[in-house]
């Protein structure tokens, strides 16, 4: 049935959403789009019938939708379908210039049978560009392709890339049926890169670059399709049900929507993944975890969870949620990003705060002498001295320091009785009579602590917290079985002389990094919280474990069953070409899960493309240190990248000050801030300098991963271990290349590996024969460095 002139839409108030693909239009226009469709929506959601809108019918879209274009202000056209006579209505694409309306019309519009979501493909261009491309290796053949140098055969010889798939099986994966035609058509990476360029359904292009990358279709269907498949049957006809159904999008409520119509457009804000949207909002009989590569959306899953658990909690001025991750300038980031989600009306029920700052407030609030805490620095130092003293040098501080969190305090072991039996699997291994000095050697640093000026640590200050809160949450119970046993009547319970409520401290809480968090961190997080239905939420990576060591979460509690423990696998930062060298570092190692089973990155991918990573050799530190001054200048003078958006990674502080010394100074006198405990403010335009520890959590446009040399890393000092101790050996060369997987993995577009002398062996082999040489870099006619140029990844 066709319509002449659409459905008659009648006056009143609408419904407005806008769809992903027509977001990721906007995004690529910029600014000046997103305000006028902004505008527009706005006047749309008030009045359907205002002239002004210039809403004009173009089609039918099966027997309960219609298509309309529309004009948002002189800017740009839009592409809208309209349901339910004009109550609701999505945006599905967006276009500007002189050809907007011919664009729009000619884009094809259905209903994906896999996922139910209303997507848009523009047939006619991406055929266009596709065959553009075969012609252009017909007339040339022997014109080298980034891929190839070979000459090419001529398209016409040429299989078609996904020849071996039928349509059935592509359509049932998940792609678009209207791209098919075009597809038949791509014979070569280099259309295929093209096709990826367009503005495809983000299933379709999931699914085209798994089975490029050769993945079984079987496992496609597993990994990839099953997550969009909603819980419902979808029928492609039913344009109305579609229009609801908002795949992936967790706002619908046209307030949320203008509010990320602004300039600070983040798409994370309004679709989430179907995978990440089930997270974020299941329902779980206790704990749930999730685990996933460097930029997965973990953190983005547990911002939107902690907004989905604040939904639902009763109106009040408490604050029952409680985010927390390790890092305090991590909790700074956090409470930001949780103001972008839910504005400070979120904020306000949320407690979003490191965790030695939580265990800190507990033990100040119990009015428990707590000493002055040492920063790490301080305490390894103390180490060093007790290992003086005693002359136990067998023992190095980094050993003793690690042996006292993740061993003593983790076992609770107050005597010498205790530590003699407890497990200490992970650790490395030490007989009866090593683990009797270890002991002295631990009473000797306690002594120490205690002596005035009294002085704790943040490990210490974490276990007192944890015992603190296990008695308090013991109380609170024993008071909850008393209400029981007298008949469920409401008792208003105090403290005796704290003034204080009797209840758990939180209603939920959600942990970010939670890979790096110890064992006396999670007893006094469980113990915060009352055991039940979405008590604890955690998202983590033991790929990226640079701090902690390992924690079995059941052992503390922490019951994490079926369904609620999942991984996600897409990752929305890092480009392939980067996260297939960043894999590189960790691959083969073996990973833990946060629990009792072993994590790897399986499926673990990027639907971003872009430039492989660079590699420069440098013969000696000064060179190295002016190369990436002029590499980063050059980002910034010729490609207009802004200083803010560049990063450089170093292995220790000194180097940090070095590197800031020489990229400050003359001849290149770049702003640079160096990247500290709390942070760098976000309105500095200056390149950020800092160790790999300081990168975690955060990410960049472009990163330099500096002086990844042999002897560097790893540090060489772990070299001692390797007859000596292989265990230690083992878990040192972990911790390593875990550190530089995250600081690589920081780089959204561009990874640029640096080092003098010879290249670390965590590396390509053939690095150092292969690698762009500082040298030629800094020759006055030396080539330019081009953020274009590629070299063997
Ligand atoms: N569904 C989504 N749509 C668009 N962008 C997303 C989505 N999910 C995450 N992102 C973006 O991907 C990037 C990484 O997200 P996030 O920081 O949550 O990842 P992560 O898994 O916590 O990473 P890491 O472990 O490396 O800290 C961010 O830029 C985020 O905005």
């Amino acid at each position: 049935m066709s319509h002449g002139a659409g459905r008659p839409l009648g006056r009143g108030r609408t419904r407005v959403q806008v769809g992903r693909q027509a977001h990721e239009d906007m995004h690529r226009r910029g600014g000046a789009v997103d305000d006028a469709v902004g505008e527009f929506v706005h006047r749309l959601r008030a009045d359907r019938a205002n002239r002004a809108l210039r809403l004009s019918f173009l089609r039918a879209a099966g027997d309960n939708g219609d298509l309309y274009l529309a004009h948002a202000g002189t800017r740009c056209t839009l592409l809208l379908l309209s349901t339910d006579d004009g109550d609701e209505m999505r945006v599905l694409a967006v276009r500007d210039g002189a050809r907007a309306r011919e664009e729009l019309t000619r884009l094809t519009v259905e209903i994906n049978p896999v996922s139910g979501a209303v997507e848009v493909v523009d047939q006619s261009e991406v055929s266009a560009n596709v065959v553009a491309l075969a012609d252009r290796s017909e007339t040339a053949p022997d014109a080298p392709t980034p891929e190839a140098t070979a000459p090419a055969p001529t398209s016409t010889l040429r299989t078609p890339l996904f020849a071996q798939y039928d349509d059935r099986t592509l359509v049932d994966l998940g792609v678009v049926s209207s791209l098919l035609p075009a597809l038949r058509k791509v014979t070569t990476d280099e259309q295929f890169e093209k096709l990826l360029t367009h503005n495809l359904p983000e299933l379709t292009r999931d699914v085209l670059l798994a089975l490029r990358d050769r993945v079984d279709p079987e496992d496609v269907q597993r990994d990839i399709t099953a997550k969009w498949r909603p819980d419902e049957n979808v029928n492609p006809h039913d344009w109305a049900r579609a229009a609801q159904r908002a795949v992936s999008q967790v706002e619908t409520d046209d307030d949320a929507v203008l509010g990320a119509l602004g300039k600070s457009f983040d798409a994370w804000r309004l679709f989430l993944h179907p995978e990440q949207q089930r997270l974020a909002t299941g329902d779980f009989k206790s704990s749930a975890k999730v685990t996933g590569g460097p930029g997965t959306g973990k953190t983005v899953v547990a911002l939107h969870r902690v907004r989905h658990l604040v939904d639902r909690l009763t109106p009040g001025h408490s604050r029952p949620v409680l985010l927390t991750s390790y890092n305090t300038n991590l909790a700074l980031d956090l409470k930001e990003r949780l103001r972008q989600l839910g504005g400070d009306e979120l904020l306000r029920r949320v407690d979003v705060k490191s965790v030695d700052a939580l265990a800190r407030e507990i033990v100040q609030e119990s009015r428990l002498p707590l000493g002055l805490p040492m920063d790490d620095d301080a305490a390894m130092n103390l180490w060093h001295t007790v290992r003086t003293e005693t002359g136990l040098w067998e023992y190095d501080a980094d050993f003793l320091d690690a042996e006292f969190k993740h061993v003593i305090l983790a076992g609770g072991c107050g005597s010498w009785d205790t530590y003699r039996r407890v497990s200490r699997s992970g650790r490395p291994r030490i007989s009866p009579a090593q683990r009797h000095k270890v002991w002295q050697l631990v009473q000797a640093y306690k002594a120490h602590l205690e002596a005035p000026p009294r002085q704790t640590t943040y490990a210490l200050i974490a276990d007192r917290a944890a015992d603190l809160e296990r008695r308090r949450m013991d109380r609170v119970e024993t008071q909850a079985r008393y209400k029981d046993e007298q008949g469920g009547r409401d008792l208003v319970h105090r403290e005796a002389g704290s003034g204080m409520w009797l209840r758990p401290r939180y209603q939920h809480i959600v942990v970010d990094e939670a890979q790096d968090l110890s064992a006396s961190h999670w007893r006094m997080l469980r113990a915060m919280v009352r055991k039940g239905p979405n008590d604890i939420f955690l998202v983590g990576d033991a790929h990226q474990r640079i701090y902690g060591s390992r924690v079995v979460l059941s052992h503390q509690g922490i019951e994490i069953r079926g369904r609620a423990s999942r991984r996600l696998t897409l990752n929305y930062r890092t480009t392939r070409q980067i996260l297939g060298s960043a894999n590189r570092l960790i691959e083969g190692s073996p990973f833990d899960d946060l629990d009792t089973g072993t994590d790897n990155l399986n499926g673990y991918r990027s639907v971003l493309t872009g430039l492989a990573p660079q590699f420069w050799r440098a013969p000696d530190r000064l060179t190295e240190m002016r190369a990436v001054a002029t590499l980063i200048k050059e980002r910034h003078d010729i490609h207009g990248t802004p200083y803010f958006a560049m990063a450089v990674s170093v292995p220790d502080g000194g180097s940090a000050t070095e590197f800031a010394g020489i990229l400050g100074s003359e001849p290149y006198s770049l702003p640079v801030v160096e990247m500290g405990k709390g942070g760098v403010p976000a309105d500095s335009d200056a390149v950020r300098i800092g160790t790999m520890h300081r990168f975690k959590g955060l990410e960049f446009q472009r990163v330099f991963l500096t002086s990844v040399g042999d002897g560097q890393v790893p540090h060489q000092r772990i070299e001692q271990y390797r007859l000596q101790n292989p265990d230690r050996y083992r878990q040192e060369e972990q911790r390593a290349r875990s550190l530089v997987f995250v600081a690589a993995t920081r780089a959204r577009d561009e990874l640029v590996v640096t080092w003098s002398g010879r290249a670390s062996r965590f590396l390509p082999p053939d690095a150092d024969g292969t690698a762009y040489r500082a040298t030629d870099l800094l020759r006055q006619d030396g080539p330019p460095s081009g953020s274009s140029g590629s070299n063997a990844a």
